[in-house]
């Protein structure tokens, strides 16, 4: 079964075409050491509805399914150029809805993520203004596709997120979890932030985390366009009035593999092929 590994700012993905993949074998994918290892996995299939390039589903090294990736969608989108259109601006299926990307060079895109929200089912006892307190911390809720819990401290690099992140993802005020962004603000436009990622841990950027920090900076009377200066580099998000985000930035290709047939067969000492890779080797 053939994929390519991409990374967007050290945000690394498995893109796959045409598959089923079951909770199990995405932890497999992910994993760095039995599998080839990545913050999450890319599925694209053909549409279920006209007027789409692709179907995007987007999968967390925990097996869980997330409904939007700002890095994801950015990898998934000009690895779609490469592939599968020609056309520099196409609108692709996620489970957060339509996005709809313009190509600016092979490597970089401006992605139309929709219009943020302050208030969502996913922190469904939050004020209208989103707001509110966890693990001691004052936070904004910020909806863009996924929930983003977006914390302002005034040294994102002094804290260790290992330690802090678990307890806010998983904390009874957001009933589906939650992303975390911790940031501070550099300049009016400008803000530095560090991503704790739902359903993966600590990671190195995030597209969808940037978004969700820098819609809180503009809330709070920022400026817009935010350059968002991550672990892996920087991402620009406009913001504007209505909060409708888009974001900005660059994503490339490291390899593209097979896996081989011990993977597909379940690892040694694994058992019996699962389900959804069986079919594959079959048809292989
Ligand atoms: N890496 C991401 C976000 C991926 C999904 C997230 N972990 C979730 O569960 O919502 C990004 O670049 O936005």
């Amino acid at each position: 079964m053939r994929f390519e590994k991409w990374q967007a700012l050290g945000n690394d993905y498995l893109i796959f075409e045409e598959v089923e993949l079951s909770p199990n074998t995405v932890q497999r994918l992910c994993d760095p050491h039995f599998g080839p290892g990545a913050d999450g996995v890319l599925v694209l299939t053909k549409p279920d509805e006209p007027g789409y390039v692709a179907r995007l589903r987007i999968f967390n090294p925990d097996g869980s399914e997330a409904e939007l990736s700002g890095n994801g969608a950015r990898e998934a989108i000009l690895y779609l150029r490469r592939h599968w259109t020609d056309a520099d601006t196409f609108s692709i299926q996620t489970l957060a809805g339509e996005i709809r990307p313009t190509i600016l060079s092979p490597t970089t895109c401006r992605v139309d993520m929709g219009r943020a929200s302050l208030t969502s089912p996913n922190y469904p006892d939050g004020p209208p203004d989103g707001t509110g307190e966890v693990a001691g911390y004052r936070f904004q809720h910020v909806a863009i596709g996924n929930p983003q819990c977006a914390i302002r401290v005034q040294d994102p690099d002094a804290l260790d997120l290992q330690a802090i992140g678990p307890q806010i993802e998983r904390s009874a005020l957001f009933p589906n979890r939650t992303n975390v962004s911790f940031w501070k603000e550099v300049a009016p436009d400008t803000i530095r932030a560090r991503i704790f990622e739902r359903g993966v841990g600590e990671t190195l950027s995030s597209g969808t985390g940037a978004s969700g920090a820098a819609v809180a900076h503009v809330v709070r009377g920022g400026d817009s366009p935010v350059t968002v200066q991550l672990d892996g580099g920087e991402l620009v998000v406009d913001v504007d009035e209505s909060l409708h985000v888009d974001l900005t930035g660059w994503a490339e290709p490291i390899y593209a593999a097979q896996l081989s047939e011990e993977f597909l067969a379940g690892g040694l000492g694994g058992g019996s092929p699962p389900e959804d890779l069986k079919q594959h080797m079959e048809a292989e």
